[in-house]
Order: structure tokens, then sequence, then C-alpha cells
């Protein structure tokens, strides 16, 4: 096992990162093998940048935000976030997400720790580096990389950590408290609050709306519903056993789509004017592209572009909100510490 700490005092390099990405290597999340039939993209889609929700520009703000809020936390707190991610095995897409998660914390200004597990690794192994990162008062937040191979007891490892530190927000405790009404959890998992934060910034209202969640996962379905429901949507969940999910679907003024499925949302899903937020990542064959394939959502883009208002691209729409979310997460776990260290004194 490697255990790591990446120290970045003081600077921060969130301008420098903006036009640069990782490159990635082929996700092996969700991979679809679509025809080579189909039709490839345009060089330049027709859809018009009205209606495109940038996730990349707005991810960026906020961790010029947040880079801003570090300095003045280090000078006032003398206090340094901290963040631990977890790794079990060598899947290429996660190997990928890791990366770029210890790139950003560095950008913001953040100290991030790391654990890099084989993928042999026992349940009992990793149980000990979530304790240890649990007991480590430099760590505010801890990250275990998903999926994890299929021998490791996902909800045992997850229960595992404190909740003061659940940055990914995926504990039982925090989800609970997300799904009562007088109740706040201490942390939203990361992509369905970025879903949220896409339609604040871009000012779409929700109260009183109609919302269409697509999909029911515990770490995005389940709670983006329950954060619409308590910004006082009409929410209806739509799943793989819903008959009819394209009527109901249709009838939405805001579209969360994760449902996993390439290209499953047609533009007949979408109601004139809507707003269709598409957090799905699949790759999809195409010969024309250098990689041999494209990066494709849960929506079928142009279609549902030609009826939407407003339309997250895939990629550069949900994704780069996901790790903007857990900086912002984290931030706020050390905020609390230091608040409540300034309490005690
Ligand atoms: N512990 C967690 N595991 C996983 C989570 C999570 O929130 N916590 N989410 C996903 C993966 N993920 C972060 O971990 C993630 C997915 C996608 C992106 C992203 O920026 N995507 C880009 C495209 C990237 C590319 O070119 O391949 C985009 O959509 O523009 C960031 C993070 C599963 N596991």
């Amino acid at each position: 096992m490697a255990l790591s700490c990446n120290r970045q005092a003081g600077a921060t390099r969130q301008a420098a990162r903006s036009s640069r990405r990782a490159a990635a290597p082929r996700p092996a999340l969700r991979p679809v093998a679509v025809a080579a039939t189909a039709p490839a993209r345009p060089a330049a889609s027709p859809v018009p940048a009205s209606k495109l929700i940038d996730g990349k520009s707005i991810a960026d703000t906020i961790r010029s935000e947040i880079a801003a809020e570090v300095a003045a936390m280090k000078q006032q707190h003398g206090l340094t976030p901290g963040l631990a991610v977890v790794l079990v095995g060598a899947r290429k897409d996660s190997e990928t997400y890791v990366r770029s998660k210890k790139k950003a914390c560095a950008e913001v200004g953040f100290d991030s720790y790391g654990a890099d597990l084989p993928a042999d690794a026992t349940e009992e192994e990793l149980l000990k580096v979530v304790e240890a990162y649990n007991a480590d008062p430099r760590i505010h937040g801890i990250l275990v990389q998903l999926p994890l191979p299929k021998h490791i007891s996902e909800k045992r490892i997850l229960d595992a950590i404190s909740i003061e530190k659940d940055v990914d927000g995926f504990h039982p405790l925090n989800i609970g408290a997300l799904a009562m009404r007088g109740r706040d959890p201490l942390f939203v998992p990361c992509t369905p609050k970025g879903c949220i934060e896409l339609l604040e910034r871009m000012k779409v209202p929700i109260s009183g709306r109609r919302a269409c969640v697509i999909g029911r996962s515990n770490i995005v379905g389940m709670p983006a519903a329950l954060l619409l429901q308590r910004r006082d949507a009409t929410v209806t969940m739509v799943h793989s056993k819903t008959p009819d999910a394209q009527r109901i679907c249709a009838e939405a003024d805001i579209v969360i789509a994760a449902c996993g499925v390439a290209e499953m949302v047609t533009g007949d899903w979408i109601k004139p004017g809507a707003v269709v937020i598409d957090v799905g990542i699949n790759a999809k064959d195409d010969p024309t592209a250098k990689k041999g394939y494209r990066l494709v959502g849960d929506v079928e883009f142009e279609g549902a572009a030609a009826k939407a208002s407003l339309i997250t691209p895939v990629p550069g729409g949900v994704g780069p909100m996901t790790i903007a979310m857990l900086l912002q997460n984290t931030f706020e776990s050390a905020k609390r510490v230091a608040e409540g260290a300034k309490a005690s004194h």
C-alpha cells in the first residue's frame, strides 16, 4: 500500500489550470459499444451557445472562490484543509478521477493525502486506512473512490467513514438527514449537489416546477430528487421499471438524467423549454475521433437540445462540478473545525 501527502503550501494554481485537462484514458465507466455506423457529432455543434450550461466554466469560478477562501482561512486560522483520497485497484477511469482530485486540491491550496491499495487488498486493510484517516486531525475530508472491487463491501466501508469527514455525503446518516424535513446533512453528495448548483447559478427557478429524475442510484438519482424536493419542486423519479417513463419526463420543466444508458433520453422525452441536466458519461465508439471513441451522456444531445431552453453538454457539464463540489464540501468541513476550535477558546 502507498500512503502519501502532497503539501501545496500557499500557492494557488487556479488560473493556470483552466485550459489544461488531464489526458483521460478510455473510461471504463459504463462503456457502450454503439454501432460504428452512428453519425459522428459534427465538428461545430448546431446548438447555440446561449442554450449551453457551461459546467466547466462554472466549476472554474467555484474553484477560484474556494482558493480565495482557503487563503483567508490560512491567514485567519492557520489551518489548511486536507483531503484524503483512497483508491483500491487500477481502474483507468478511477485513477484519472483520483489524479484530478489531488490536482484540484493543490490548485486551491488544500493538502491532499492518498492511499493506493492493490486490487486484491482486503476489506480489513481498507478499513484500517479509513480508521487512520478518521483519527488524523490534518484531514477534514475522506473519499474512497468508487466503484470498489467486488470482494469489498461498499456499504461497510462507507459506513466506517466518520460523518464529520464524509465529504462524499454517502454515509447513511448524511443521506438520512437529507431525506428529512427540518434536518440538514453535514454533507450532500457531490454530483447531485453540482446539478443543483448549476440550476441555481443559471437562475433556473425550482420552487413549484415539475422535475423528473431519471435513475434512482444512491449517489446521484435519489439524492438529486431529495435536493429538488427540498427546494419545493414537484419531483417524479422514473427508473427501469417505470411504465411510460418518457411520457412522465415529457411533463417536466427540469430533467436530471442519471440512468446510466448512453443517449437513452431523446428529444421526445423533453418538454419544449425544459432545462436538461445530463449526468451520464459513456464512451461511444467513433472511428472519426482520435481516440476511436467520444464521450456521450445519458441524453441524446442534439435532439434534446432542439427542445430544451438550457442543457448541459457531455463532457464539460456536470462532470467538472463533481470535483468543484468535493472541494466545497472539504472546505466546509475544515471551516467547521476552524470555527469549532475558535468557539472552544
Ligand atoms: N467516491 C466517489 N466515487 C465516484 C464519484 C464520486 O462522486 N465519489 N463519482 C464518479 C466519478 N467522478 C468522481 O469521482 C467523476 C466523474 C466525472 C468527472 C468529470 O469531470 N468528467 C468530465 C469528463 C472526463 C473525461 O474526459 O473523461 C466531464 O464530464 O466533463 C469528474 C469526476 C464515480 N465514482
